[in-house]
């Protein structure tokens, strides 16, 4: 039936139908490289999504293939591959789980770490990205992807004032950081997008993936993306070996890191870190859902190295959600 002849109600349903469809084809089109359907059986479902939402912006969701993307959630950008994977995080909801984690980490680290201090960072709510220097040059960008492939979003990255294009030194690295939309930028463009009659986006997590992953790179230039960058691949080719450092060096070579960070000797000043985020939450520019604490020393970073997916020596303390029972995420000791 035209959407116009539909109530809400029903429009809500039949996107509900549609969605899981689009997003299953999606996936074995992007993962499996073998299209489900033919790419006009997909875009045909796919813009009667879009004519459902469009009519209904209420009835919006935000694991819509809608919200993910400029075009189809198909994977229509080449893929990249992280030669140095990037990792998760493991996450903890409550003070005493991150003392499970500082304690049990204590008692792993070798001896002539004893004593080691953690670096606190705020948890930008963006999307992460690897920026790949050759000699100093920017020559590409990428989506983490699932921490081993990701997608090349070069071109868009490139229209972002924060990312430099060439370093104050002639380094040959990976650069790891969030994507984000600041706050007010996600505020104004919902605002044109509904004066337009276009779906809103749910948040800015999906308003900044969205927009990075657009085929148009001038739509990108034009939705005021920034970055905090906070971790490199390899960091023997600088001079720091601390993480406090690293973002020093970061700032020194050119790129946005969050000046919020903060060196804690123990788990009281992670504490007070935490507190003083937590009120101050609300009046920052951008979103933030956490917090991350990693141990300071590069090395021991490296000593402690990671998991299958997360590393040993960092975790993200999450602001408690709405209404989820804590799940606690078991890091294996033994490797
Ligand atoms: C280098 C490590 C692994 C310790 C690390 N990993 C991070 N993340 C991993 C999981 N990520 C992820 N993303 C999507 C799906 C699964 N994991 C998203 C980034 C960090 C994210 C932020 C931030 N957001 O501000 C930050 N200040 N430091 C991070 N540090």
């Amino acid at each position: 039936k035209p959407v116009k002849e539909l109530t809400q109600h029903q429009a809500a349903e039949e996107a509900a139908d549609l969605r899981p469809q689009l997003i299953d084809w999606g996936k074995q089109y992007y993962d499996a490289d073998a299209p489900a359907v033919e790419d006009d059986v997909y875009d045909r479902v796919y813009a009667r999504l879009v004519a459902l939402e469009t009519a209904f912006p209420a009835i919006v969701t935000a694991d819509s293939p809608t919200q993910h993307v400029g075009g189809s959630a198909r994977g229509d950008l080449p893929k990249v591959r992280h030669e140095i994977p990037m990792l998760s995080l493991g996450d903890v909801f409550s003070i005493d789980e991150l003392k499970d984690f500082d304690a049990r980490l204590r008692e792993n680290v070798p001896a002539n770490y004893a004593g080691f201090d953690y670096n606190c960072e705020l948890k930008i709510d963006g999307l992460a990205i690897n920026l790949h220097y050759e000699n100093g040059k920017f020559v590409q960008g990428s989506t983490r992807g699932n921490g081993q492939i990701g997608e090349d979003i070069t071109a868009n990255l490139a229209t972002l004032p924060s990312i430099p294009k060439t370093l104050t030194r002639p380094l040959t690295i990976d650069v790891r950081g969030e994507c984000y939309m600041p706050k007010q930028a996600f505020l104004d463009l919902n605002q044109r997008r509904e004066a337009q009659g276009q779906a809103p986006f749910a948040n800015p997590r999906n308003a900044a993936a969205g927009s990075l992953r657009q085929l148009d790179v001038q739509v990108t230039a034009d939705r005021k993306l920034a970055t905090f960058m906070y971790n490199i691949a390899d960091y023997d080719p600088l001079d720091t070996r601390t993480q406090s450092g690293l973002l020093d060096e970061l700032a020194e070579l050119g790129f946005s890191t969050n000046p919020t960070y903060q060196v804690a000797h123990d788990m009281d000043d992670v504490q007070a870190y935490i507190t003083t985020y937590t009120g101050q939450r609300a009046d920052l520019a951008y979103g933030i859902d956490g917090i991350v604490i990693k141990a300071n020393p590069l090395p021991l970073q490296r000593a402690m190295g990671a998991t299958v997916k997360v590393p040993r020596w960092a975790i993200a303390y999450k602001f408690p959600p709405e209404e989820v029972e804590t799940v606690v995420t078991d890091i294996e000791w033994t490797v």
